[in-house]
This record gives C-alpha cells, sequence and structure tokens, in this order.
C-alpha cells in the first residue's frame, strides 16, 4: 500500500528527512527537480522546443528554476524563464536557485505584480507558480496570468500541483487551476488527484521517487492508502492440492427480472469465474433457458413470489442485481437480513430499496459490502456537493454499520469499518459499459464464499476487476462485462505467478 497525505504531512515528512538523512533543503530540491526532469525528458524529448518555466518565489517556482537549470545542462536549447513576483516573499531555496539560474545564463523575465502579462508563444509551459503551499483560491495577479496561460491551450506541464489546485480537503466549486496535460508529482499521488473533480484540471499525473523517508511516512499512520499490485498478491491465497469445489465455498446470486436477466448471467458468471467452488443464481422462471444455456455450471432456484432457500447452504449471498424494487423484491430483502447472519453484498436494486427503507441499513450482516455507484451513494446517504465529503460520508457510515463501503469511481473508494480508505488504481474508460459492476459484484461475492474477510474481498476484488479490463483494453477499445468476467481467471493466473 502506498500512504497518501495531506500537503501538512507531506511538509512535516519534508522537513523529518531534512533532519534525518540528513540532506539540506537546497540539496533536497535539486534531487527533486533532477527526478522532475528524468520523467520530463522522457515524455517531451524534442530539445528544441521553445519552453517557459513559470516559476512562484515559493519552494514550487524554487523547483523550477532549478528544472530550467537542468533542462539547459540536458541539452534543451530553448528554455527562458519567467518569475511571477507577485508578493515580496520568498524562500531561501528559490533565492539559491535565481543566482544559480542567473550563473547558467539563461532568459529571464520577472513578472511584478499590477504589470501587464508579457506574450507567450512557448510551445510547452512547465507550471512552477505555486504547488501544495497553496493555502487559498487563486485571485488578483496570480487569477490574471493563470487566466491568461489557460486561454493559450499551449502544453502545460505541472510541477508537483497544478497551479491552483487543492492537493486534500474539499475542492471549491468554480475554482482557478492551471490546467496541465501532464501533473510530475513528488514522492506520491495527492489524494485529490484520484478524486473525479481533478478531471478538469489534468489530464495525467506521473509520480516520481524523490527519496523522502518511507518509514516515517508509514508512521503518521494515514487513513488513505493507494492499493498496490504487491498487496493483492499477497491477500491473494494459492489453490490448493486436494482441493475440490466445497473448498472455494457456494454463492448465493439474487438477482435479475425478465427485462434485466443479463445483470444476474453476468453477476453468477463472474463468480464463478474468480473460483467459488459453486454458484446458485436465484432468478425468474424465464431466465433458466438462458442460464442453462449459456452457463451450464451454474446452479438456479426459481424465484417465485418467496422462493423457499435454505439459508445455512450458503457461503455468502448477493443480491441486487437487475433485481427491481417491487414489493417481493423488498420482501425478500428482508428475510435475507433475517435469515442470514453472515456477510452479504449487497448492490443496486437491493441498495436502491434499502434508500427507500432506511431502517434496513440497521438490519446489514456485520461484515458485509455494498457496492454504490456515486447516485446510490447519494440516495443512500444524502446529496453530497463533493467527493471528499462523500470519503468523509464513507469513513462514519462503514463504521456505524460495520460493513465496508466500495464507492464505484476511477479510483473506486473502499472504506473499512476500521476507518481506512482504499484507492483502487485499476480499470480503464474502455470499461464504461452496462453490467460491469453486477460484474464487479460477482467478484466480490466470489471471493467472500472462498472465505476471504470483506475487506480483502473489496480491495482483491476491486483490483482484478479493473486490471482484468485493464489487460483486455490493450487490444480492445471497448471491453464489456462479460469478456471483463472470462477474463478474470487469466488475470488471476498471473496474479498468483
Ligand atoms: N516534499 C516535497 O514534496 C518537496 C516539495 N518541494 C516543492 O515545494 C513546494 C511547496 O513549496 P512551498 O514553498 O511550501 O509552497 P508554494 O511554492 O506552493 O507556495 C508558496 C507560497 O505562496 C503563498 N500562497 C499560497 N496560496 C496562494 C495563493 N492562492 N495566491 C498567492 N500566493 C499564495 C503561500 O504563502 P503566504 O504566506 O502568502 O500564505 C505559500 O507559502 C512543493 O509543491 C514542491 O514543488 C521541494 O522542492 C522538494 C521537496
Ligand atoms: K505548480
Amino acid at each position: 500500500m502506498i500512504p497518501l497525505l495531506t500537503a501538512a504531512q507531506i511538509s512535516q515528512v519534508d522537513n523529518y528527512t531534512i533532519a534525518h538523512e540528513p540532506i539540506t533543503s537546497i540539496a533536497l530540491m535539486e534531487r527533486a527537480s533532477e527526478a522532475f526532469v528524468v520523467a520530463f525528458t522522457c515524455d517531451y524529448p524534442d530539445k528544441a522546443k521553445n519552453i517557459t518555466v513559470y516559476c512562484g518565489t515559493g519552494n514550487n517556482g524554487g523547483d523550477g528554476l532549478a528544472i530550467a537549470r537542468l533542462l539547459k545542462n540536458n541539452f534543451y536549447t530553448n528554455v527562458s524563464v519567467k518569475i511571477a513576483r507577485f508578493s515580496q516573499k520568498s524562500t531561501p531555496e528559490f533565492e539559491h536557485n535565481f543566482v544559480q539560474l542567473k550563473s547558467v545564463g539563461i532568459d529571464f523575465f520577472v513578472i511584478n505584480a499590477d504589470d501587464e502579462i508579457p506574450f507567450d508563444d512557448s510551445e510547452i509551459i512547465i507550471d512552477a507558480l505555486l504547488g501544495s503551499g497553496l493555502n487559498r483560491p487563486l485571485s488578483g495577479d496570480y487569477a490574471k496570468l493563470v487566466e491568461y496561460l489557460n486561454n493559450l491551450h499551449t502544453t502545460v506541464v505541472a510541477v508537483d500541483v497544478p497551479t491552483g489546485f487543492y492537493t486534500d480537503g474539499q475542492i471549491p466549486g468554480n475554482l482557478l487551476v492551471l490546467k496541465a496535460r501532464q501533473v510530475i508529482t513528488f514522492q506520491q499521488a495527492k489524494i485529490n488527484f484520484l478524486l473525479p473533480e481533478s478531471a478538469p484540471f489534468m489530464d495525467d499525473f506521473k509520480v516520481v521517487d524523490i527519496g523522502l523517508d518511507k518509514p516515517f511516512i508509514a508512521s503518521l499512520n494515514s487513513p488513505y492508502q493507494l492499493i498496490e499490485e504487491s498487496d493483492v498478491r499477497q491477500m491473494l491465497k494459492p489453490r490448493k492440492p486436494f482441493s475440490h469445489k466445497g473448498t472455494y465455498g457456494h454463492a448465493l446470486i439474487i438477482a435479475g427480472q425478465p427485462q434485466t436477466m443479463g445483470a444476474a448471467l453476468l453477476c453468477s458468471s463472474a463468480c464463478a469465474h474468480t473460483g467459488a467452488g459453486l454458484t446458485t443464481v436465484c432468478i425468474p422462471q424465464s431466465g433458466l433457458v438462458a442460464l442453462n444455456t449459456s452457463m451450464p455450471e451454474i446452479m438456479a432456484i426459481i424465484r417465485n413470489d418467496l422462493p423457499d432457500i435454505k439459508w445455512e447452504k450458503y457461503n455468502t449471498i448477493a443480491i441486487g442485481p437487475g433485481l427491481g424494487t417491487d414489493a417481493s423484491s423488498i420482501e425478500l430483502l428482508r428475510a435475507v437480513f433475517k435469515e442470514y447472519k453472515r456477510p452479504v453484498v449487497i448492490d443496486a436494486d437491493a441498495l436502491n430499496m434499502i434508500a427507500d427503507n432506511k431502517d434496513l441499513l440497521l438490519n446489514i450482516p456485520a461484515g458485509s459490502v455494498i457496492t454504490p455507484h456515486m447516485k446510490e451513494f447519494d440516495r443512500l446517504f444524502g446529496q453530497h456537493t463533493s467527493w471528499w465529503q462523500r470519503i468523509e460520508t464513507v469513513i462514519s457510515k462503514a463504521k456505524q454499520y460495520n460493513i465496508c463501503i466500495l464507492l464505484k469511481n476511477r479510483y473506486t473508494i473502499i472504506g473499512t469499518p476500521e476507518g481506512k480508505i482504499y484507492f483502487n488504481p485499476t480499470g480503464n474508460p474502455a470499461m464504461a459499459s452496462g453490467g460491469m459492476g453486477d460484474v464487479l459484484t460477482g467478484v466480490i461475492t466470489s471471493l467472500l464464499a472462498q472465505g476471504y474477510a470483506a475487506r480483502e474481498a473489496c480491495i482483491i476484488g476491486a483490483y482484478i476487476h479493473g486490471k482484468a479490463g485493464d489487460e483486455l483494453s490493450n487490444q480492445l477499445s471497448v471491453v464489456l462485462a462479460g469478456q471483463v468476467a472470462k477474463h478474470i481467471p487469466a488475470t488471476l493466473a498471473k496474479m498468483r505467478a
């Protein structure tokens, strides 16, 4: 896991590293700037391009000055610097690098407060105006400059953070940010890069290691963690010799209506493909032929008004995909909560029914998983005006109901009753199509049936679901849910190798 820190914590780690490595802050700035330049050179190899580095007078600006110098040393022949001296304040690291810049003879131009903004015809802009030190929205001269630069539509590469962007906490509406084509960020992704509000301000970000003290970072015990492949590999249990279908659990999936049978089929297919020993799906009679034709491995219980289910047979139950919200579905959901005391997976229409009958929240068995998308989440827990707010709700509700909440997103957010938030990095836009959530529910259900706890089932499930989609998208520009379900065994084989 990569612990994700707030700007205040990053500055704490910065100071700790300087004191304990030990390294001077100027040398740390040099190391950060070198790391930036290595990444930049890789993505922008044309050394004749006209590049302007815009620098503030804090440490982000100090980085910018060092980067300009290092680019020149790397034979970028057309680099110049514009310094926004909008305040009298500057850091010693900035001033040190200003002296260094002058000594290597790079063209620079100082823009003072209230000055007219100088004409810019550069092909690449490096944004080193403000970084993680931002503490208020842009206004005045900064706002004027950023608006001018945004209107140029030049390729912008931001140093650490796009100027004006909040790295953590609630992002104010109508925020003015210098829009970056790419952000080359230091040490770790900033938490807000993982939230949809970052999308208008950056196409992409890349993390470069600047050697901050990792044990100290770990000691801060951040609640926010980014999942890595190695975590999932460690969590995955091997399929043992002499094991049999009974070893890997029996999952029951209650899903589907005549018009939404696909949800039931996709969910149960994903469950079987993720390795549950047995999968039974509880569907209306009209789905039986489709099920037996497409997946003879899966057993069926015909769903009458209230089917006769031997609850104790199942290691877990999933309820919701394509289920509808009519009276008999609510009755069935209530029956699950009454009869079944082990962890379950609750998705789609089951979430909508709970949203309409909030008393049911208290009946969810401890250790269960709910898998809402944003709209389902807001229906359950009230309207939110930002994703940061949603994260706070995930933390409090996961604790309150003793469940894991998996909130679907580009970086799916998993909250646990212990107050941790895990971000899943896998998945891609080729997967943005119907049925994908049903498949994820099937994957997580399968993992619960196999004996994984809710936290592990969510982490492994979200990761391999996205990774299967990533692998398929290497060849395909659109990936369908059924393809992801069928590809899970190949992804699991790679992960277990
Ligand atoms: N650990 C690391 O990752 C390292 C990061 N480095 C770089 O340092 C910056 C952070 O530098 P810092 O000096 O803390 O802050 P900034 O350069 O971002 O900002 C400077 C000052 O600007 C003022 N400020 C804040 N918001 C605004 C605003 N909206 N408008 C105008 N001015 C603003 C604020 O000062 P005030 O006194 O005016 O409040 C800031 O202090 C980080 O992003 C990295 O690029 C190191 O180089 C290496 C290690
Ligand atoms: K910046």
